[in-house]
């Protein structure tokens, strides 16, 4: 769990609380002590909940093996939420998981290999349960919590690059194994594609940009770039080196389609997500 000097239990009226940037104060500067004086600073509490956005920021880069973090108070753009969990199991309040989602404009493959392009996907960006309470459910009721909050369901999520016990994770809790290649670093799931007009608050505005056929493309393009990258000394999330990648996945995870011949066609195109 992660203390802080100062007391987070105001901070939490619930276990799990949603913040958005503009509940935060990014920047570095002085924090007003009372909310009625000196208007133009940010709240104590924004200045709060953006220190505790940084440091597990921070510490699930670490244990993701990144040289930046994906979520910080800086980073937190308009559309994104993460979703910070607490307890005090401990005797006092702490705070023990962090979820950041959003949505992306991504082109994808469906399972026939057509490129489409989805606007506003559910995207699964960071997540992160600390070392001392992972494997105990916590992962779990973050997620669930998110998932009827924002109106989601789990296949309907891409989940951007994810770790091996990320993937570990959805086979576990959602029976999510088989995903759809990819040929950007989000992964996609089986039943992404069943329901043409997504049911999700979020996730709308299907187009369909073309009919260019594919094969195939690994979404271990994650691990191909990690070795690719290896070589290089860089680190973010497509080049994690430590144990976020070493548990014991890997048994059942499958791609829908067959192997890789995308590469001769498609390394030469953009596949990133359009943001
Ligand atoms: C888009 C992204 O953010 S990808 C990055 C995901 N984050 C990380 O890899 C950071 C380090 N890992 C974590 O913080 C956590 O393990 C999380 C967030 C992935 C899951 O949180 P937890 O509280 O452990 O989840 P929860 O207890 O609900 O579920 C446990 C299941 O998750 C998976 N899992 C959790 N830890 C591990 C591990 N060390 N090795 C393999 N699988 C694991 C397993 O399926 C596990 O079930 P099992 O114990 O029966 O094997």
């Amino acid at each position: 769990m992660v203390e802080f000097a100062f007391d987070i239990k105001h901070l939490f009226p619930q276990s799990i609380i949603r913040v958005q940037a503009h509940s935060l104060s990014p920047n570095d500067a002085p924090c007003r002590p009372y909310p009625h004086t000196n208007r133009g600073q940010p709240t104590r509490s924004s200045c709060r909940l953006s220190e505790i956005l940084n440091v597990m920021g921070k510490l699930s880069a670490d244990a993701q093996g990144l040289r930046h973090a994906v979520t910080s108070a800086e980073k937190l753009a308009p559309d994104q939420v993460v979703y910070l969990m607490a307890d005090k199991a401990a005797g006092h309040w702490a705070i023990t998981g962090l979820l950041k989602v959003g949505t992306k404009d991504l082109f994808v493959f469906d399972q026939g290999g057509c490129y489409r392009r989805f606007n506003k996907t559910p995207a699964i960006l960071d997540f992160y349960v600390h070392e001392s309470r992972q494997r105990c459910g916590q992962g779990k009721l973050l997620f669930e919590w998110m998932l009827e909050k924002q109106g989601w369901s789990p296949q309907k999520c891409s989940v951007d690059r994810p770790s091996n016990k990320m993937l570990a994770f959805m086979a576990k809790h959602y029976d999510l194994v088989r995903t759809i290649p990819q040929g950007n670093n989000f992964v996609l799931y089986e039943g992404f594609f069943d329901d043409p007009i997504p049911t999700s608050k979020s996730a709308s505005g299907l187009q369909a940009t073309g009919s260019i056929r594919n094969q195939s493309q690994g979404h271990f393009k994650r691990q191909e770039h990690e070795q690719a990258q290896a070589g290089h000394g860089h680190a973010n999330r497509n080049t994690v080196q430590n144990d976020a990648n070493s548990g014991p996945f890997s048994k059942d995870q499958k791609t829908v389609s067959g192997t890789s011949l995308y590469r001769r066609r498609w390394n030469s195109l953009t596949f990133a997500s359009m943001q």
